[in-house]
């Protein structure tokens, strides 16, 4: 090989460089990780069902060890996620008769979570996606009908802003969401977040998850988006960035279940539609402060399973053997 240069070394004048990592990948994609990156997100173990599973259980292991590998490498840990529809336990919206629990003691248990994990790692996370996901995707809506919002009501994404501020005063706060630069859906992000800015809600910046591919969204989207975000005055990261070479892994629509050959051509797809996403990324340094993909290597990527199980995707700049792909030298030289 020739000599591979340090990816968060390169992108040191533009903006943090980060992985979502698991307990498995710390440890198999670890010299890629101290290499290449200088940010890190749990995957899924600081998510309600991992580090509590249940109402009197944490289950911290896994977490703490992320963040004391980030510390020992001086990396910056992003908190991923506190309030999200997916991967929250049932129990936390039930009484002990199976029953729809009441707002107050919802709210009690949220406050709890809250004050219980930013508690202990204040010291090590740096910024939370406090809300994951709470705008609907498509129609005339507003609000996902969530048991967040069918339990504690529309306030309940100020609330736990309110909360997680309170719990972690120094931690930068995020809103996070996908399919953000499609034009009603960013609306509707940017009316959330303006709204919550008006009412004085302790919000920092919006989350960005770029799962994007390899023609969708289009540049010209993406900057309107970064643009109308930015103008709101806070900052934006790209917090799940991974490209995949199959169409439409959102929307509605078919879903190929054929798997495409990674070879040549589209290895120079890839890297062509990586060096443009780049481009634009460094031209707006100045409101972009991280961007993170939503893993580290291809051997390892949530792709293969979503939105098609067992489909072999091929979205990241490392290979299945943890060499660097034609996309990493196409984000790297420039
Ligand atoms: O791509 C999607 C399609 C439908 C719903 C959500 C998403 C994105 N949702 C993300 C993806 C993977 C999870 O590990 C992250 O926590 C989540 O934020």
């Amino acid at each position: 090989y020739r000599n591979i240069p340090s990816l968060s070394e390169r992108y040191r004048p533009y903006f943090r460089i980060g992985a979502a990592v698991n307990a498995k990948s710390l440890n198999t994609h670890r010299d890629l990780l101290v290499t290449h990156f200088n940010s890190v997100t749990a995957e899924n173990e600081m998510k309600w069902e991992e580090i509590h599973p249940e109402q009197d259980r944490y289950e911290f292991a896994k977490a703490d060890a992320l963040v004391n590998f980030a510390r020992e490498h001086g990396m910056f840990v992003r908190g991923h996620t506190l309030v999200w529809h997916n991967q929250t336990p049932a129990a936390v919206f039930l009484d002990d008769l199976g029953q729809t629990a009441t707002a107050a003691v919802v709210e009690r248990r949220l406050e709890e979570h809250v004050a219980t994990v930013l508690g202990r790692y204040h010291n090590d996370i740096g910024c939370w996606d406090v809300v994951n996901e709470a705008v609907v995707d498509a129609g005339t809506g507003f609000l996902r009908d969530s048991r967040w919002l069918q339990t504690l009501g529309d306030d309940y994404i100020a609330k736990a802003f309110r909360i997680a501020h309170q719990a972690a005063p120094d931690a930068l706060l995020f809103y996070n969401d996908y399919n953000e630069t499609k034009p009603d859906k960013s609306e509707r992000i940017y009316k959330l977040v303006a709204g919550l800015l008006d009412e004085g809600v302790p919000i920092h910046g919006i989350g960005m998850q770029g799962h994007w591919m390899l023609d969708d969204p289009a540049l010209d989207e993406i900057e309107r988006a970064i643009d109308r975000y930015a103008s709101l005055g806070v900052r934006l990261h790209i917090t799940e960035l991974d490209v995949s070479v199959y169409g439409n892994v959102h929307g509605t629509g078919g879903q190929s279940q054929e798997v495409l050959p990674y070879d040549d051509e589209l290895a120079k797809r890839l890297a062509k539609r990586y060096r443009s996403l780049f481009s634009l990324l460094r031209a707006r340094k100045d409101v972009i402060e991280s961007v993170t993909f939503w893993g580290v290597a291809d051997d390892d990527t949530w792709r293969d399973n979503f939105p098609v199980r067992g489909r072999k995707d091929w979205p990241l700049l490392f290979d299945v053997n943890h060499g660097p792909k034609q996309a990493f030298w196409s984000v790297v030289e420039f």
